[in-house]
This record gives structure tokens, C-alpha cells and sequence, in this order.
């Protein structure tokens, strides 16, 4: 007998024997995983392994060889479970049928997952945009849309939140309400009874709440008060590049290393003395970063996380959390003789009813310093690349800043900086073709919301959607000519921009402009950012002349962009030279 004839017979042995109630085990199950999604090892392992066995005496009653059975009710049971999900959430009856994009991305988020660890993810969503139009599938459970009446439902007031409400734990089935199926980005990053820092909160009331304490942190009082720390800074900067003058420095790094110390200096009280030592010497930037790759990758199948939390080494969490944590703690036991970040964030002014916990000082504390100093160093490097692309532009910010600050005078005047014209221009230009956080924000139709209407588009309750900031930033719709293009003109008033060539309309629509988000959960160091950004472009445009080192491609820098979450750059080497007025 041949070995096909046997395992025929052995298939059909098995159709003859199931019976309806193996059949009811099996549809139950899938609706199960279905509905609620459940990913803790308690009811994973009752759904995946404990019931699966129990119908293995079913089988073995046919088939005499027990591994056999085992072997053909374990494959049996998961390869019906997967063609049940994958016929369903490739059918008419899905909620999401009528919205186009790729079949490996409506059948399962692996492929977004894959593409998120290529940090590549911002260019494949622009091309899916490209090819499918505004809204595309592009998960499941989640649309991108790259029309700008889409902001304002999506991110404004009264729009969609993180992700669903209170987190009830029913019977075995945890959080039955935030359904991983349908799990926003931000699901599941925090270990049970952990609390999550303020972009990963998900509950809008929870969010308002904790975000109250931020808001005031960012008020123009306070960000007065950081001005001197940014100051010191920008001065040990220009003091760093003048000792380092003549010799190839990469300026991506050693915009990172300002960053880092400001926000160290904001938030624990003392900086990373990356500028001082000319290296990330506690590891802060680099555990940081890996982590941040790790985590886009499993933004997109975010149950995982509850798996690879098991294996310490794999995450590092832990480690920068201890780190940050002894950072904080020194900080509250040694004080600070200015209203810093942390004076904020531990409610020193005791403004709130509770004072907030230990735990959630901690974790506030984390996310300033990963939400505060790449994205502004990233900028910084944008700005400058685009500066030495395009020596003329250089020159032209160069004569306004000589227009607004003497040769001598150190450009320190915030309010003077914030109505420079070219030097905003240029700023803009730049956050608009590479936004920090590249791929903007995901929110959420949560379950029980009823769903939302985003312009001609319905989303239904239990969906996810991008508002695509790359894609955005970058439609010709919105801005033209030259959408791919730096071209701060587009920000100037009409009669002090160049004309557009060939009589091209001139389209700038500031509605798909939102580098820094929109809404009640946008970027609330905004302001401290853009103060960073205009004080130290000055400083550099001012004091140095700069050249790309030799042999170096410079116009390969914006294609090595990589996306995790927020922008991972390549190395721009220069040579400085102190300016000679
Ligand atoms: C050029 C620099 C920066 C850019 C482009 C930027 C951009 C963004 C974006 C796009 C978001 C996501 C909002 C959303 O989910 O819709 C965000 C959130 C946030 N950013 Fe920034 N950011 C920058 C600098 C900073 C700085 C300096 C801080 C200071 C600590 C900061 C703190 C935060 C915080 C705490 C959040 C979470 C806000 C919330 O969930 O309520 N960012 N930022």
C-alpha cells in the first residue's frame, strides 16, 4: 500500500468519525478567539492545547497509533481554526470588506510586522496609499487614511481615543473589553498592574486626567524656566564643535547627545554628559533605541509582548525602567533649584487631589526622555541636512540670522527667534518631510463606541486607524509644488515667496500638516521642542560653516530614514569650521 493510499484512507476515517459535537467544539473555540482574543497563557493554553486533547480519544478510537492521533487532532484542530479566520476576515461579512488593500495584510498584522522590523514601514504605507487610494486596509482591524478632513474626527476633541475604556477582568478571559483581535498599537506594552506611561494610556478619561499634570509642565511660564537649561546646553554644543573644528564629526550623533542631556537635565536634574564624555556613556540612547525597534515590531501583534516579557533579555525593558527609575529617585531625594520637569510630574505644587504614584513617576519619567530626544534630534539633523543640500538656503537663514542677532551677540532671544520668518520656514519645511514620529498616530473605534464617520468613510466599532503623517506630509493635494521637496518658501507670504516654476499652483493646506499630532493627546512638549530646534539652528548657522565630509553621498541620508516609531537616523558626517565674521 502506498504511503498516500494510507494517509488518504486515514483522512477519511477521521471525516467519517468526527462528529457534529467535535465540529461545535471547534466553531465555539474559533468564536471565542474570535470575540475576546484572549492572549494570557492561562486560557491560551486551555483553548490551544488543553481542548485539542481532549478530543484526541475521539480520534484514537480510529486511529491505533497514539502519536498519530495526537499529531492529526493537534494539526486537524489548528489548521481549521486558521482557515475558519482566514475565510472570515477575508469575506463579505467582515466589517472592513469594503476598504481595499493587500491580502496578506486583511488575513493577519505579520506582515506589518515584518515590514515595521525593516523600519521601512512609513514608505510602505505611502506606496499602499499610492496604489489603493485615501483608506487602506492595511491590517485586520486597521485602515490608514491619507486625506486631511480625516484629522480633526481621528485626533480632535471628541474624536477617537488610544484605545478602549476601563480594562475589566472577567472569569479568565483579562481585559475582555480591549479584544487583542482588534488591539490598537499601544495595547498590552505594560505588564499587568504596571502603569502605562501617558502615550501609552488608552482610557481618555484616565489619559485627560494624567495629561493635566503634563499640560502644566508645558506652560509658557514653565518652558520659561527651561530656556537657561537650554541655553547651557546649546553653549557646551558650540563649545564641543569648536574643539572638534577640522575633524569629521557626525552631526546626527551629536545632535542626539544635546538632546539627551537636555532631557536628562529637564527630568532626573544632571544630563547623560554625552556631550561632555563625546559618547552615551550609561547606555541610556542605545537601550532606548533597541527597545523602540522591538516594540514597533510588536506594535503589530501585541499580544506577544505578553510572551517575550517572560524572557527579560529579549526586551530590556526592565533594565531602562531601573535605570530611570534610580534616576528619578536621585532627583526627588536631591531636589532642584529650578521648577524642572519633574517638580511637574511629582505634583510638587500639590494642585492634584492624589498625589501620583511612584510607579507612574517613573514611567513619565522614561517616556520624557524617549518622547523628548530623539524626535528633537532628529529634527535638528533634518534641518541641518537640508541646510548643506542646499548651500543658498544655508545662506539665506544665515543673513536673517545676522539681520536678527549682531555678529557677537548669541541668538538667545526666544520671542525674536519665534518671528523669524525663513528661520520657521525652514523649520516647518523640515518637520513636514521628515516628521519625527514618521508614521503619525493610530486611534481607535473602540468596542461599544458604535463606530465613527471619518468624512465619506464609516469605521466601524472595533477598528484601528493611521492617520499617516509621512503620506500626509507629502501629498501633492496638500502641498505643491515640489511636495518631496525642501522648499521652506511654501511657509512665506506670498510676496516673499519665490514663484512657483512653470506657473504651478501653489497649494499649502496646514490641516495635513501635523508633525507634532493634533488634539487632546498631541505632543505636549511642542513648544519646548520648537525652542530647542530654533535655538540651536541659530547657534550653528550663526557660528559655523559647515561641509559634508569627503566621499560621503549626502543625498542618500533622507533614504536611510528608518521608522520605529520615532525616526531612526543614519550618521551625517561634517566637518565644522568656526565661522570668521
Ligand atoms: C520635534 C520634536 C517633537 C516631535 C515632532 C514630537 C511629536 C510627537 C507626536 C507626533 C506625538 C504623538 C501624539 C499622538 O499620539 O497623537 C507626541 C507625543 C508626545 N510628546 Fe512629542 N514630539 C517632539 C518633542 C517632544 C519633547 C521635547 C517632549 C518633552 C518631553 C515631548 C513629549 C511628548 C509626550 C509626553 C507625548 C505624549 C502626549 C500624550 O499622550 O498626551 N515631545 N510627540
Amino acid at each position: 500500500m502506498s504511503v498516500s493510499n494510507t494517509v488518504s484512507e486515514t483522512y477519511a476515517a477521521i471525516a467519517r468519525n468526527l462528529r457534529f459535537s467535535d465540529g461545535v467544539v471547534l466553531i465555539v473555540t474559533y468564536y471565542i478567539f474570535k470575540r475576546f482574543e484572549p492572549d494570557k497563557p492561562g486560557p491560551v493554553g486551555f483553548l490551544l492545547v488543553v481542548t485539542p486533547s481532549i478530543l484526541v480519544p475521539v480520534l484514537h478510537l480510529h486511529i491505533l497509533s497514539l502519536p498519530l492521533a495526537i499529531t492529526t487532532t493537534f494539526s486537524l484542530y489548528y489548521s481549521l481554526i486558521l482557515f475558519y479566520v482566514a475565510t472570515y476576515r477575508l469575506s463579505p461579512f467582515h466589517p472592513l470588506a469594503k476598504y481595499p488593500g493587500p491580502i496578506t495584510n486583511k488575513l493577519s498584522k505579520l506582515t506589518m510586522s515584518y515590514i515595521a522590523s525593516t523600519g521601512k514601514q512609513h514608505t510602505y504605507y505611502r506606496k499602499l496609499h499610492e496604489h489603493y487610494g485615501n483608506i487602506v486596509r492595511t491590517g485586520p482591524n486597521e485602515l490608514s487614511v491619507n486625506f486631511a478632513d480625516a484629522i480633526k474626527p481621528v485626533l480632535g476633541a471628541g474624536g477617537l481615543p488610544k484605545g478602549s475604556c476601563k480594562s475589566l477582568s472577567v472569569f479568565f478571559v483579562p481585559r475582555l473589553d480591549t479584544l487583542s483581535q482588534n488591539a490598537p498599537v499601544w495595547y498590552n506594552r505594560v505588564a499587568d498592574g504596571q502603569p502605562s506611561s501617558i502615550i501609552g494610556t488608552q482610557d481618555p478619561v484616565e489619559h485627560k486626567r494624567r495629561r493635566k499634570t503634563w499640560d502644566r509642565a508645558f506652560s509658557t511660564a514653565a518652558i520659561r524656566n527651561y530656556e537657561e537649561i537650554v541655553v547651557r546646553r546649546a553653549r557646551q554644543l558650540v563649545e564641543q564643535f569648536e574643539k572638534r573644528a577640522g575633524q569629521d564629526i557626525d552631526l546626527s550623533t551629536w545632535m542626539s547627545f544635546f538632546s539627551y542631556d537636555v532631557m536628562g537635565d529637564m527630568t532626573f536634574g544632571f544630563g547623560f554628559d554625552m556631550m561632555q564624555t563625546g559618547y552615551d556613556a550609561n547606555g541610556v540612547w542605545k537601550t532606548i533605541e533597541g527597545g523602540l525597534v522591538l516594540s514597533t515590531t510588536l506594535a503589530h501583534i501585541p499580544w506577544l509582548f505578553t510572551y517575550l516579557r517572560l524572557i527579560p533579555a529579549i526586551t530590556d525593558r526592565q533594565r531602562t525602567f531601573d535605570l530611570t527609575a534610580t534616576y528619578v529617585n536621585h532627583r526627588i531625594a536631591e531636589g532642584s533649584n529650578i521648577k524642572d520637569l519633574m517638580y511637574y510630574l511629582t505634583d510638587e505644587e500639590g494642585l492634584e487631589p492624589e498625589k501620583p504614584s511612584m510607579s507612574i513617576i517613573h514611567s513619565d519619567g522614561l517616556i520624557a526622555v524617549i518622547a523628548g530626544s530623539d524626535t528633537t534630534a532628529t529634527s535638528l539633523t533634518a534641518i541641518l541636512y537640508y541646510l548643506l543640500l542646499e548651500p543658498a538656503k544655508f545662506d539665506r537663514l544665515r543673513s536673517e540670522v545676522d539681520g536678527y542677532f549682531a555678529p557677537g551677540e548669541e541668538p538667545l532671544d526666544s520671542t525674536k527667534m519665534a518671528s523669524m520668518p525663513y528661520l520657521n520656514a525652514s523649520i516647518n519645511e523640515a518637520l513636514r518631510l521628515v516628521p519625527p514620529v514618521i508614521s503619525g498616530s493610530q486611534r481607535s473605534a473602540t468596542p461599544g463606541s458604535g463606530g465613527k464617520i471619518i468624512g465619506p468613510y464609516f469605521i466601524p466599532e472595533g477598528n484601528n486607524i493611521f492617520t499617516h503623517t509621512h503620506t500626509l506630509q507629502r501629498n501633492p493635494r496638500y502641498f505643491s509644488p515640489y511636495p518631496d521637496s525642501f522648499w521652506p518658501d511654501r511657509w512665506l507670504p506670498e510676496k516673499d515667496r519665490e514663484k512657483a516654476p512653470f506657473n504651478e499652483e501653489f497649494i499649502l493646506d496646514l490641516a495635513a500638516f501635523n508633525p507634532f499630532s493634533y488634539g487632546p493627546a498631541n505632543c505636549v512638549g511642542k513648544n519646548l521642542a520648537l525652542l530647542e530646534l530654533r535655538v540651536i539652528t541659530c547657534f550653528i548657522v550663526q557660528k559655523f560653516n559647515l561641509k559634508v565630509k569627503q566621499g560621503f553621498r549626502i543625498e542618500t541620508w533622507e533614504e536611510g530614514i528608518e521608522d520605529f516609531f520615532v525616526v531612526k537616523r543614519p550618521p551625517l558626517p561634517v566637518i565644522m569650521e568656526a565661522r570668521r565674521f
